[in-house]
C-alpha cells in the first residue's frame, strides 16, 4: 500500500458531498440545497451569499450539524455527522465550532468574562486565567472583563461574542450575518479581528452575508442560487461581489451603479 498518496481533502476542515435537503412533505417540498459539493481550507475565510432565499442558512446550518441533510455527507474537522446521535453532535459542536449571530447572543446576566468562558464550562472545563486573558485582548476588550452585555456597545457585544467564540480554539467558526445590525465602521473592526484570527490562528471562518463589502474581506466568495452553488470568486473586492450578486438578482431592482454609490458612502 502506498500511504504517500496525498489526501486531495487533507487540509479541509469542512467537506459538504452531494448534500440535498428537502424541507416538507411530498406536497409541498421545498429543495434548500440541492447537489451541495464544496471543501472549505483549514486558515481561510469563506463567505456564502445568494439571494434571499437561496439556502444560505440551509448550508450554514447542515455544515455546522444543527440541522441534518435529507442525504448527502457532511465532514466537520474530519468527523462524519450523519452516523452522530443528537448528544455527539452537541458535543462535537461544544467542542469544534464558534458560533457568531447577527444579534450577538450573549447571556445578559453574566459578565463578559463569564459569557465568554461559557462555552468552555459547557464542556466541563476550567477555563485557564491566562487563555481568557488573551483572548480578551487579542478583540480589545481586556478593560471590560466584568461588564455586562447590556452595558457594552453592538460591537463590543460581538467582540464578546467572536472571544467566545475563539476561546474553544474551535475547527471553524460560523458566523450568520454576524455584521448585520452594526454600523459601517463596527461592522469594518469586527471584520479585521475575524481577518486576524484567519491570518494569525489558522482559524477557519465561514460567514453567511449580505454585504458585499463583509464579503470582500473573506478569502472566497461561494454564491447560492435555488439551493446551488453557481459560482465562487477569489480574494474578491466588493464591487465584484456586487455585480455577481445583481446578475443572480440577489437586490431585485437595485442597480450595481446603487450599490456602488452604497459603497462610496462606507
Ligand atoms: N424550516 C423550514 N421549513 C420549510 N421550508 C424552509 C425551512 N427553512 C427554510 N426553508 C425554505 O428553504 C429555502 C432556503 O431557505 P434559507 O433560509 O436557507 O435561505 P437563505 O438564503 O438563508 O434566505 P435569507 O437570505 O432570506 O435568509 C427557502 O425556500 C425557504 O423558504
Amino acid at each position: 500500500m502506498n500511504n504517500r498518496t496525498p489526501d486531495p481533502h487533507a487540509q479541509e476542515v469542512v467537506r459538504l458531498e452531494s448534500v440535498r435537503k428537502v424541507y416538507g412533505g411530498t406536497m409541498n417540498a421545498v429543495t434548500a440545497l440541492d447537489d451541495v459539493s464544496i471543501g472549505l481550507n483549514r486558515g481561510t475565510f469563506t463567505a456564502v451569499m445568494g439571494p434571499s432565499g437561496s439556502g444560505k442558512s440551509t448550508f450554514l446550518h447542515c455544515a455546522a450539524g444543527l440541522d441534518r441533510p435529507t442525504s448527502g455527507s457532511i465532514l466537520l474537522d474530519g468527523v462524519d455527522l450523519a452516523p452522530l446521535g443528537e448528544r455527539e453532535l452537541t458535543k462535537l459542536r461544544r467542542e469544534r465550532i464558534g458560533f457568531i449571530f447577527q444579534a450577538f447572543n450573549l447571556l445578559p446576566a453574566l459578565s463578559v468574562v463569564d459569557n465568554v468562558t461559557l462555552p468552555l464550562r459547557l464542556a466541563g472545563q476550567r477555563p485557564k486565567l491566562a487563555a481568557v486573558d488573551d483572548v480578551l485582548e487579542r478583540v480589545g476588550l481586556g478593560d471590560r472583563r466584568n461588564s455586562r452585555p447590556g452595558e457594552l456597545s453592538g460591537g463590543q457585544q460581538q467582540r464578546v461574542a467572536i472571544a467566545r467564540a475563539l476561546i474553544t480554539r474551535p475547527a471553524v467558526i460560523f458566523g450568520d450575518e454576524p455584521t448585520g445590525a452594526l454600523d459601517t465602521y463596527t461592522a469594518s473592526e469586527v471584520l479585521t479581528l475575524l481577518r486576524e484570527a484567519v491570518e494569525q490562528s489558522d482559524q477557519t471562518i465561514v460567514m453567511v452575508t449580505h454585504d458585499p463589502v463583509a464579503a470582500a474581506h473573506a478569502d472566497r466568495v461561494v454564491f447560492l442560487a435555488d439551493g446551488r452553488i453557481v459560482g465562487s470568486l477569489d480574494r474578491p473586492t466588493a464591487d465584484q461581489v456586487a455585480a455577481r450578486l445583481t446578475h443572480l438578482g440577489a437586490w431585485g431592482s437595485r442597480t450595481v451603479a446603487q450599490q456602488a454609490g452604497h459603497e462610496v458612502l462606507r
